[in-house]
């Protein structure tokens, strides 16, 4: 689902030059070329009303916010001074409140299962403003009040925010951060607090206050030109692993995208298309609920292939095969080491975190203020394949239309309840060993066999059926053991792309799995890099 706000294009302020209305319709326009604006549902955009806005701000902010549309512009100016960084136009309220009603307009359409998931592409952003203060661009907190909006109206009890934005999105942390029901991710370029908005609170230590700590996850860059497999092993070692473990019913994204390269702001070197890797592993949370919101993304041509690339894999089209994997540089897998010894002690995949030895690792990472025009393939072009799942089935068995609804695992029997520690144990193997690996392996066929005596429940299959299809372009062939009847309908539920019902709350994963999956990673590290969770403190 595509939300095209109704946008007056004249809310761009002379003194801010990157952040303009080009930005929606750039992406806008690429979506109608490429296809995707047909395939997708639009809705209609609706302003926040002003009990949704004091979900998040403060009544002062808000009805200093009112004023500004009736400020001569000397006024707006002194009114803007107060903020950093954020330009104030008789229209921003107005369109402000238009972008986070969009949000909530995003919200209600994923709820309410009118639409699967679904992006909101709006202006201005939201992830820096705070309870009563604008800041960075930003006036109303677009996913904060989603966030907010999403646990009162429908009684979600956990939300996910996953931030790829390269900036930190403090507003977004000062609103949870001791709020346990909402788990903030934000990675975000730093340079040791060089970088806006150079907050001491926006390092890896940050990790939440009283009975939210460990629910505000930071992951700082200390240095730009991060790559594609940075931004990987971030998920695979950290942000994917905390996600199972939280299980959340919902899934926001503070969807930036001046984390591709050619941003400006930014300076990382990710290529759009990883953007399609990074929402499909996120679309198997939550059962597929997932609402990603436009927040920053200043080169037009990056930011428009960015959106596509994530709408794309919304609609549910394989993934593009990564581009360069070669592996996370020095200053990467230090911030990675680092945040995952900070919430070891908070969530039980990180348990062993401590335990790590330095990696042998070369450093590719660059420093600050490059200034050669950066340049990068078109992202290769997604087949939309005709025929998504050919079922080859030995008769008697019907072939399944569509997929089996699963109850929550609080109503799986004690037998398969027993299992669940080797579910936890499996989920910390497909996380934190096959997927990077196989991610670097980078096959162009994935054959999946299920073993009869694998043991594995069926919601776990699917999750690992959904998984990999973000591999080999989707091409994947599973081969069944006759006995497996009851397990075509959720396999094939998966390849049509539905998204894997949620394992519910995973208790720890059992310390023997844990040894056997980390010493065999330990020993595949030396050759696959991707393995590595902690940079070489030696040069
Ligand atoms: N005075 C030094 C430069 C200030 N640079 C402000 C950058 C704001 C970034 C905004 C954003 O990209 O994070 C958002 F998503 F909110 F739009
Ligand atoms: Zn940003």
């Amino acid at each position: 689902m595509i939300q095209i706000q109704a946008f007056e294009m004249f809310l761009s302020s002379p003194a801010c030059k990157i952040e303009v209305p080009e930005r929606l319709t750039v992406s806008h326009e690429a979506l109608v070329q490429s296809g995707l604006a047909d395939r997708c549902v639009s809705i209609p955009v609706r302003e926040a009303t002003d009990a949704d806005i004091l979900l998040v701000h403060s009544e002062e902010y808000l009805e200093a916010v009112k004023k500004t549309p009736y400020m001569t512009l000397e006024d707006l100016k002194e009114f803007t001074l107060q903020y950093g960084d954020v330009y104030f136009h008789p229209n921003i309220y107005h369109c402000a409140k238009l972008a986070a009603g969009a949000a909530l307009q995003l919200v209600d359409s994923v709820m309410t299962g009118k639409v699967r998931n679904g992006m909101a592409l709006v202006r201005p952003p939201g992830h820096h403003s705070m309870r009563s203060a604008a800041s960075g661009f930003c006036v109303f907190n677009n996913v904060a009040i989603a966030a907010r909006y999403a646990k009162q109206k429908y009684g979600v009890k956990r939300v996910l925010i996953v931030d790829w934005d390269i900036h930190h999105g403090q507003g977004v942390q000062y609103s949870f951060e001791d709020d346990p029901s909402v788990l903030y991710f934000s990675w975000h370029r730093y340079e040791h607090q060089k970088f806006w908005p150079q907050l001491r609170e926006s390092d890896f230590d940050s990790v939440g206050k009283n009975k939210g700590v460990g629910f505000n996850i930071n992951v700082p860059w200390n240095k730009v030109g991060m790559q594609n497999s940075d931004y990987l092993s971030i998920f695979c070692h950290l942000l994917l692993p905390v996600a199972y473990e939280f299980n959340p019913d919902l899934v926001l994204v503070c969807a930036g995208f001046d984390s591709a390269i050619g941003d400006p702001e930014g300076e990382m070197c990710a290529t759009p298309d990883i953007f399609a890797h990074l929402t499909h592993l996120l679309m198997n949370l939550a059962g597929g609920k997932l609402c990603a919101v436009l927040e920053g993304g200043y080169n037009l041509t990056s930011l428009a292939q960015s959106v596509c690339q994530t709408v794309q894999t919304l609609l549910g089209d394989p993934a593009p095969p990564p581009a360069n994997l070669d592996g996370p540089c020095k200053s990467a897998l230090d911030s990675l080491h680092c945040v995952r010894s900070a919430h070891r002690q908070y969530w039980s995949c990180l348990k062993h975190a401590e335990e790590e030895e330095e990696e042998k690792t070369l450093d590719k990472g660059e420093e600050g203020n490059s200034i050669e025009e950066k340049v990068w393939p078109e992202p290769p072009k997604r087949v939309t394949p005709t025929i998504r799942t050919a079922v080859v089935l030995p008769d008697g068995v019907t072939c399944p239309d569509g997929c089996k609804r699963f109850s929550s695992s609080e109503d799986l029997d004690p037998l398969i309840i027993s299992k669940l520690n080797d579910v936890s144990g499996f989920m910390h193997a497909v996380l934190g060993l096959l997927l990077p690996l196989a991610y670097e392996y980078d096959p162009t066929l994935v054959l999946l066999v299920r073993m009869s005596d694998a043991g594995l429940c069926e919601i776990v299959w699917q999750q690992l059926t959904g998984l990999l299809q973000g591999l080999a372009q989707g091409h994947m062939l599973v081969l069944m053991q006759d006995g497996e009847k009851e397990c075509v309908g959720p396999t094939a539920s998966s390849l049509l792309g539905y998204p894997a019902p949620s394992l519910g709350q995973l208790p720890a994963p059992l310390p023997e799995d844990v040894a056997s999956i980390e010493s065999l990673r330990h020993r595949l590290k030396a050759d696959w890099k991707l393995l590595q969770t902690t940079g070489d403190f030696t040069t």
